[in-house]
């Protein structure tokens, strides 16, 4: 967990440290209230924070978010009535509680940088139950509670287990996967990073600090990518024709599995509607020195020229099994967006499936932990189109611990590979067209 044990100078709200916490504000503000997204509010949240103020008004923001039914907990029990869920008292009790109760900053400096934020109003309540809190000794929970909605969507779906396997997983901080170039370098990256490889061609690294700094960074010898995330571009490159063979990539950009599928020797058509994501795009095919045609382009009126061997469909989608790195997803993501992202995903599937050679490959993933967004996907695509059919993975090509289902697509969900550091919720599946 990170520390930020910022003492508090006594003279300005400025130099208490205040602008990172009003920051911090404004993206609570952004998330829980308009429902953005954390990492799209950043940029207007911090525009007047600078160098480590912005980070720390991230790792704040973050943290609240990801014990956020917890710290209301606590500052239920000693309220006589419960503050409205978007009072300015609340949001500045949980950015002063979750500073001195997970951050490990100083009492004092944790309220002190928050009291201005509620100027002109609360102060005594926030100072008060701030006070209250803190003198008691005590402690947030271990394992931290889901949001009630969450907990039950997850738990109809999945059941307990997966619930609680969630919840463990957010008490932790994720590792960091990476994919490497050439799987055959897989010691050699594992030794030099000091990390473990769960499979060849991945590296798993904790609390590695700044990622630019790490070695091999630079020469584009591996990129990140969550283990689960790299399971669609493995499934493909297992089915790739001798000598390459073209392969579309859809909804491609920042291009973790572009970069996989061209360093397996694939012609990479990489298909993306986001400018801003296909810059990231162009500048990680740059460092690792991969190549690949890129397109800007909206899937549901673009078309190929012709059909490829191999096309992986990386949907956009609600985003749900990702919520250890993006916590906001917990609290913005509703049963109305999950549809949302249903309905283009099926209209993204229909359409690309014409567009795969007979006898070709496609995968069709989700970072997910929606069933509307996977296995229902999957089955209403198998009863529209009857020229295709699951072509299972061998558990080979899988990280250890993650399973084929029974129908032969791949579901991985918190609980799995928990004792090494756990891993993304994905929906795949391969499927085969008839040739
Ligand atoms: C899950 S992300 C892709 C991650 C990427 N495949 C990777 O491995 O780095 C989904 C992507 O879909 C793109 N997208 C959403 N709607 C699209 C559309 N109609 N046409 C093309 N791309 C779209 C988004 O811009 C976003 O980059």
């Amino acid at each position: 967990m990170p520390r930020f044990n910022r003492d508090a100078p006594a003279d300005s709200a400025d130099a208490l440290g205040t602008p990172s916490r009003r920051a911090a504000l404004r993206l609570l503000d952004a998330v829980l209230r308009r429902g953005e997204p954390l990492e799209q509010a950043l940029v207007a949240a911090t525009r007047h924070v600078y160098g480590p103020d912005r980070g720390l008004a991230h790792a704040i923001a973050a943290e609240v978010l990801r014990r956020l039914p917890d710290l209301d907990a606590l500052i239920d029990s000693v309220t006589e009535r419960p503050l409205p869920d978007d009072a300015k008292a609340r949001m500045a009790l949980r950015i002063a509680l979750v500073q001195a109760l997970v951050l490990g900053t100083p009492h004092h400096a944790a309220i002190a940088t928050v009291l201005p934020l509620v100027d002109g109003g609360p102060r005594k309540l926030v100072h008060g139950v701030f006070g209250a809190i803190t003198r008691s000794g005590v402690l947030l929970p271990e394992i931290p509670a889901l949001p009630p909605l969450v907990e039950a969507r997850w738990d109809a779906a999945w059941g307990a287990e997966m619930a609680e396997g969630a919840q463990a997983a957010i008490a932790a901080p994720p590792p960091l996967d990476l994919t490497l170039a050439d799987p055959a370098e897989t010691d050699h990256w594992a030794a030099e990073l000091g990390g473990i490889s769960l499979m060849p061609g991945h590296v798993r690294v904790a609390d590695a600090g700044s990622v630019t700094d790490l070695p091999g960074f630079a020469e584009g010898r591996w990129w990140v990518q969550d283990i689960a995330a790299s399971i669609p571009a493995r499934l493909l490159a297992d089915r790739a024709p001798a000598g390459g063979g073209a392969a579309i990539d859809l909804c491609a950009a920042p291009g973790g599995k572009t970069l996989q599928l061209a360093a397996a020797g694939f012609h990479v058509a990489a298909v993306d509607v986001s400018n801003a994501r296909i810059k990231r795009l162009r500048e990680n095919l740059f460092r690792t020195r991969l190549k690949a045609e890129v397109i800007a382009a909206d899937v549901l009126t673009w078309a190929p020229d012709q059909p490829a061997d191999a096309l992986l469909i990386d949907a956009p989608c609600s985003a749900t099994g990702i919520f250890r790195r993006h916590p906001d997803v917990l609290h913005r993501v509703h049963p109305p967006i999950i549809e949302e992202m249903a309905l283009l995903q099926a209209r993204l599937f229909a359409r690309a499936a014409d567009w795969v050679k007979p006898g070709g490959t496609l995968v069709f993933a989700t970072c997910s932990l929606e069933t509307q967004e996977g296995e229902v996907q999957l089955a209403r695509f198998l009863r529209d189109r009857p020229d295709y059919a699951i072509d299972a993975p061998d558990a080979a090509l899988l990280p250890p611990g993650v399973p084929v289902h029974a129908d032969g697509y791949v579901r991985t969900l918190p609980g799995m590979l928990v004792d090494r550091g756990g891993c993304d919720g994905f929906f795949i599946v391969r499927l085969r067209r008839d040739g």
